[in-house]
C-alpha cells in the first residue's frame, strides 16, 4: 500500500518518450506545442485603423475629405496636411495620418469634415508590430493550445503545428454482473455504467478510447483480453476486479502478460485497491470497479499520466482553496477525496460518499480532499479539484 504523495510521485517519475505529429490546425486544441513558435512577421503587419471613422492629416479640426479605405484594400493612399479620408475598422492606414476619429464625432458637409473635438497624435490607430514583432517568441515548446492559441497561430499563417501525439486509450470493463444499457437484465445484474463515465472524462479532456472490451470474471478471458488490448493502446484503463475477491482476476492476468506492478493498493478512500503497471512503454492502470472509486482515480491519478505523455509540463487537475460551507470530520479512517458541490465560492460536502453512490458525484461539480481524522469548522480552507 502506498500514499496518495507516493502514488503521484510514482507516476510522475515515469520516464517516458515523446511522439510528436504535424496536425491540421483545426485538430490541435488541447494538444501541446512540440516546438517554439516565432512569429513570422510583424502583428499587426501595417498600422491599421481600430474603428470605422476618418484617417486625418495633421491635427485640427476641419478637413478636406479626398476619398475612402476599406478594410482589405492594397492601394496606396496619401494625404497632404488637412486633408482626411473616410476609414473603416482593420484598414490600412494611409501613409502620414496622424490619428482616426470615429465617426460618431463628427459631421460632414460639402466634402468637409468636422470633428466635435481635437483629434490626438496615434489616437484609434493600431500600430505595425504593437502585438509582436517579426522573429519574436510567441510560445515555447510545451504550450497547451487553447482557443485563443488558434486564433494566433492563424492569424500567424500557420496552418499545420507540429505537436505531441496523445496516446492511445484502449478500455477494458470486468465483471459477469455488468450488462450494457438497453440490454435485458435478469436478477443479480446490474447495467454497466463505469466506462461510460470513463469515456466521458476521456473526452472532456481531450482524450478518447480506441477500443472498448468487456470480459467476464474469467482467468483466461481476462488475460486473453488484456492480451488483446495491450496489442493496440499506449495506456489501458480497466474497470473492477482488482481488489481480493474470488473473481478478481486482473491483477494476476496483468502479470501474465508481462505488465510490471509499479503500486497496488493507495491509502485513500474511495479507490483503495488501485493499481498502476507498466509494460515497456505501456501503462495500465486498474481501476477499482466501485462507479465512484473508478471514476476518482480517473481525476486523481489516469488523468496526469494522460497529460504527460501528451507532452503537458504542467498536468493533472489543479487544487483550489474553498471555505467550507459547514463543520465536517473525516471518520473514513482514510485520507478521502469527497464528493462535493462548490457553489458561489464555498465547498459542500454531499451525503451519498459510498464508493458505490454515483449520484451525488453526477449532482456534484468538485472532490475535496479532507485528510484522515480531520475535523473542520465552517470556513475552513479545504482543497478541491473541480471535476466539472
Ligand atoms: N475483502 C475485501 N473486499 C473488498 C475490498 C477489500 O479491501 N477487501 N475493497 C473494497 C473496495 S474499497 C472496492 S473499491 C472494491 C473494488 O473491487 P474490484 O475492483 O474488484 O471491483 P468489482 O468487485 O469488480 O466491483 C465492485 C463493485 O462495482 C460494481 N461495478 C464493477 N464494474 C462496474 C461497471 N463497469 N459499471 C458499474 N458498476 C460496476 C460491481 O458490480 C461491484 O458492486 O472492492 C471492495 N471489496
Ligand atoms: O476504497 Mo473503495 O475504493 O471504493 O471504498
Amino acid at each position: 500500500m502506498v500514499t496518495i504523495e507516493e502514488a503521484l510521485r510514482i507516476i510522475k517519475d515515469q520516464k517516458i518518450s515523446l511522439k510528436s505529429e504535424p496536425k491540421p490546425l483545426e485538430e490541435v486544441l488541447g494538444y501541446a506545442l512540440a516546438s517554439n513558435t516565432v512569429s513570422p512577421f510583424d502583428v499587426p503587419e501595417f498600422d491599421n485603423s481600430a474603428m470605422d471613422g476618418y484617417a486625418l492629416c495633421g491635427l485640427y479640426q476641419e478637413y478636406q475629405l479626398v476619398g475612402e479605405v476599406a478594410a482589405g484594400d492594397s492601394k496606396d493612399v496619401s494625404l497632404k496636411d488637412g486633408e482626411a479620408v473616410r476609414i473603416f475598422t482593420g484598414a490600412k492606414v494611409p501613409k502620414d495620418t496622424m490619428a482616426v476619429m470615429m465617426q460618431e464625432k463628427t459631421s460632414v458637409k460639402e466634402s468637409i469634415l468636422y470633428l466635435d473635438e481635437m483629434p490626438k497624435t496615434g489616437q484609434n490607430i493600431r500600430r505595425k508590430g504593437g502585438q509582436l514583432t517579426e522573429g519574436q517568441a510567441v510560445f515555447e515548446k510545451g504550450h497547451i493550445l487553447n482557443p485563443p492559441s488558434l486564433a494566433l497561430m492563424g492569424s500567424l499563417g500557420l496552418s499545420q503545428l507540429e505537436v505531441f501525439s496523445k496516446p492511445q486509450v484502449n478500455i477494458i470493463t470486468t465483471g459477469n454482473e455488468l450488462v450494457k444499457p438497453g440490454d435485458p437484465k435478469t436478477a443479480g445484474q446490474i447495467y454497466e455504467s463505469n466506462s461510460y463515465a470513463i469515456s466521458g472524462a476521456l473526452q472532456q479532456f481531450g482524450f478518447q478510447h480506441h477500443q472498448k472490451t468487456q470480459i467476464k470474471d474469467d482467468f483466461e478471458a481476462t488475460k486473453a483480453g488484456i492480451k488483446t488490448a495491450l496489442e493496440s493502446c499506449d495506456v489501458l484503463i480497466i474497470s473492477g476486479g482488482i481488489s481480493v475477491g474470488d473473481y478478481d482476476f486482473v491483477k494476476q492476468s496483468l502479470e501474465e502478460n508481462g505488465v510490471n506492478e509499479l503500486f497496488y493498493k493507495v491509502f485513500q478512500k474511495p479507490g483503495k485497491p488501485l493499481y498502476f503497471g507498466r509494460k515497456g512503454n505501456q501503462f495500465v492502470f486498474a481501476l477499482p470497479g466501485n462507479p465512484a472509486s473508478s471514476l476518482t482515480c480517473f481525476y486523481v491519478y489516469v488523468l496526469p499520466l494522460l497529460q504527460k505523455l501528451s507532452g503537458y509540463g504542467n498536468y493533472g487537475l489543479p487544487t483550489y482553496q474553498f471555505p467550507i460551507k459547514h463543520a465536517y470530520e473525516n471518520r473514513f479512517g482514510r485520507p478521502s477525496f469527497l464528493k462535493a458541490a462548490v457553489v458561489d465560492g464555498k465547498v459542500e460536502v454531499l451525503d451519498g460518499q459510498g464508493s458505490s453512490m454515483i449520484q451525488s458525484m453526477a449532482k456534484g461539480n468538485a472532490l475535496a480532499f479532507v485528510n484522515e481524522g480531520e475535523v473542520l469548522n465552517e470556513g475552513d480552507l479545504v482543497k478541491c479539484k473541480l471535476i466539472a
